[in-house]
């Protein structure tokens, strides 16, 4: 983590505390109403520079026998940081991103994943998140189940010009903040 972080302005776009956040793009497999395959997390905002994931472990996510599979998790938590970034009222894409896996988290659980960004350097949007289970058959809300930190960098609409010919669906862009 940089010594030099600025702490960037919450976009007037984004929703007030408590308030749930749209789905930043309806075919998203993270959080897309219109993903058959997809994970359909919901979020909702924070008082500052973040948001409260949740996500519901069904079947379908199983890794090893009874718990969920590492690419979900990470895919989750790449989601919420994300979501956390539409704080700032500018598009981003993921760069780099790590996931500490602390306890294993069965099929059933519902899991609240906490991200936030800690800070900004240029283009640089660097964030972090943990996870604990609320409900399910080891929910224990005080128990940080899974960590991530990941570096997110705002893009323009030209990043997306270059791979709109493969866009399944209508993009749409509720903050009018992302062309996906
Ligand atoms: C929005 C709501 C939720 C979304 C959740 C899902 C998000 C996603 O999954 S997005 C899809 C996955 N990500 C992608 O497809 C991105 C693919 N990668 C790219 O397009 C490019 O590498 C991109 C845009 C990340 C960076 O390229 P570019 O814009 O040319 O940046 P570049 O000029 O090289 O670097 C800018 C700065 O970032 C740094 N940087 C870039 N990539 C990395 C990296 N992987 N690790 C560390 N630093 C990096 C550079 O060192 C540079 O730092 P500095 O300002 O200190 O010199």
């Amino acid at each position: 983590m940089p010594d030099d972080l600025a702490a960037p302005e919450r976009a007037p776009s984004f929703p007030a505390p408590g308030g749930q956040l749209p789905q930043h793009w309806s075919k998203c497999f993270g959080c897309g109403d219109d993903q058959p395959a997809g994970m359909t997390m919901t979020f909702v905002a924070g008082e500052g520079l973040d948001v409260t994931g949740r996500l519901e472990v069904a079947k379908k996510y199983q890794g090893g026998p009874g718990v969920i599979h590492g690419g979900i998790l990470t895919t989750a938590f790449d989601e919420a940081q994300g979501m956390a970034c539409m704080s700032l009222g500018t598009a981003v894409v993921t760069g780099h991103l790590e996931v500490d896996f602390a306890r294993p988290i069965p099929l059933g659980s519902v899991l609240e994943i906490h991200a936030r960004i800690d800070g900004t350097v240029r283009r640089k949007v660097y964030t972090s998140a943990e996870a604990r289970i609320v409900s399910g058959p080891t929910a224990d809300p005080d128990a940080v189940v899974a960590t991530s930190r990941a570096l997110f960098l705002t893009v323009g609409a030209e990043h997306f010009e270059k791979v709109k010919n493969f866009v399944d669906g209508t993009p749409s862009s509720p903050f009018e903040t992302s062309s996906v």
